[in-house]
């Protein structure tokens, strides 16, 4: 796969179960400069799952923007997506290596800077910092936010990619940037924007200004 583009991560709103309104966003999201998709479903069974993975396909395909799978190695295997996000207590990074290849992307989240320190993340292709600031989104597994210092502190340790999670909206994006991260995922501030295309292309646009691109 060509040089990723992290920059704007959008990750997409379990909440939303009409699909018409889930694509819509999507679509939004896309047109307005997503660089990149995460289809994270953490309620629907393995068949509405994978449905809602092929269509996702189909519409990132036609932006040309990679599709990563949250948690679900087996949806992103039956769809070929572009890669998968995993967090500490999902499939062992070294077993999603072995499943998925070299040629996909592999994201793994940290909390701390030890998490950052270990062999998976040093292997991984990115690493999310989850989460930079609290959010209403995750409210299981959830640690404490790391905040701007924990960023820093983390960046200075590690050289690969770094995307953050986790509160994030238009007024927050220049100083994460600022200070080391290479991108941004956000869920509701796309999602429950009232238009979501203009909403990824204002913060698109911040993350131009302030350098990712
Ligand atoms: C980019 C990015 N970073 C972190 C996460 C969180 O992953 P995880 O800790 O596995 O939690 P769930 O998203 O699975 O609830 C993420 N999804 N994306
Ligand atoms: C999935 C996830 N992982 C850490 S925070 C989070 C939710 C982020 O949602 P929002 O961007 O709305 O704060
Ligand atoms: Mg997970």
């Amino acid at each position: 796969m060509s040089k990723v583009d992290y920059a704007l991560m959008y990750v997409t709103d379990d909440s939303i179960r009409d699909d018409n309104h889930f694509f819509a966003i999507l679509e939004g999201a896309l047109k307005g400069g997503a660089t990149i998709i995460q289809l994270r479903e953490k309620t629907s069974d393995t068949l509405a799952f994978y449905k809602r993975a092929l269509r996702c396909k189909e519409l990132c395909s036609n932006y040309e923007i990679p599709l990563l799978i949250n948690d679900r190695l087996d949806i992103a295997l039956a769809i070929d997506a572009d890669g998968v996000h995993i967090g500490q207590s999902d499939m062992p990074y070294e077993v999603a290596r072995r499943l998925l290849g070299n040629s996909k992307i592999i994201g793994l989240s940290v909390s701390n800077k030890e998490h950052a320190e270990q062999p998976n993340a040093q292997a991984a292709d990115y690493i999310g910092i989850s989460p930079i600031f609290s959010t209403n989104i995750k409210t299981t597994d959830l640690a404490k936010p790391l905040g701007i210092l924990g960023l820093k502190e983390i960046r200075q340790i590690y050289k690969k990619p770094i995307v953050c999670i986790g509160g994030i909206h238009k007024d927050n994006t220049q100083e994460i940037i600022a200070n080391g991260a290479d991108g941004i995922a956000v869920v509701s501030a796309i999602s429950k924007a009232d238009n979501p295309e203009e909403t990824s292309r204002e913060l698109k646009n911040i993350l131009c200004k302030t350098g990712t691109n």
